[in-house]
């Protein structure tokens, strides 16, 4: 199965010059979105993960279905003001803008194997911010799993020293 079939393109959304990257086909499709989450599944078995951590909104529809697979829990991370209890917050900046990320004190236990998902690899900076929540209460970042990865952004840069698995490349 080709995976990158079910990835539209859209331009200049949500600004002018960015090309989106819309998985919506793809979770539309029971056979592409398990082939997805089956290779993340296999992903997160060799890294011996205790929880997944992902940030919204992409990240959620990524790492549910991998938790619970692997039957482990999930833990979100949201922008500010969405969690209802005591967060820790980092800033970052991303592909076409910038804000703030947020996590629940108690959503990672010290030494917990965590497994971060999202939709897709571009600057890293949401995935940096996400690292450095996770690590702030911590977590040990086992691996990082990604739908798709923009090579031409370079964000794999940001990430270095962490392990990465990215499914659909574009160059
Ligand atoms: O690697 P980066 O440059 O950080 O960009 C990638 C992030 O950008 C998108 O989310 P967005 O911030 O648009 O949030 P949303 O899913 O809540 O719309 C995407 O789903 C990733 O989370
Ligand atoms: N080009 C893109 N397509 C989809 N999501 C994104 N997040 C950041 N850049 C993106």
């Amino acid at each position: 199965m080709n995976l990158r079939d079910y990835i539209k393109i859209v331009p200049d959304w949500p600004k002018p010059g960015i090309q989106f990257k819309d998985i919506t086909p793809l979770m539309d499709n029971g056979d592409a979105f398990r082939y997805a989450t089956d290779q993340i599944v296999a992903y997160a078995r060799e890294k011996e993960v205790d929880l997944v951590v992902g940030p919204e909104a992409r990240g959620f529809i990524v790492g549910c279905p991998v938790a619970y697979s692997l039957g482990v829990g999930f833990a979100p991370v949201r922008k500010e003001g969405k969690l209802p209890r005591e967060t820790i917050k980092v800033e970052y900046g991303l592909e076409y803008g910038k804000d703030v990320l947020t996590i629940h004190k108690d959503a990672v236990k010290p030494g917990q194997r965590v497994l971060i998902t999202d939709d897709l690899l571009a600057t890293g900076g949401t995935i940096d911010a996400t690292i450095k929540l996770v690590e702030q209460l911590g977590g040990v970042v086992a691996g990082i799993a990604f739908l798709i990865e923009l090579n031409y952004l370079n964000g794999r840069a940001n990430l270095d020293g962490y392990d990465i698995l990215t499914i659909i490349p574009y160059d």
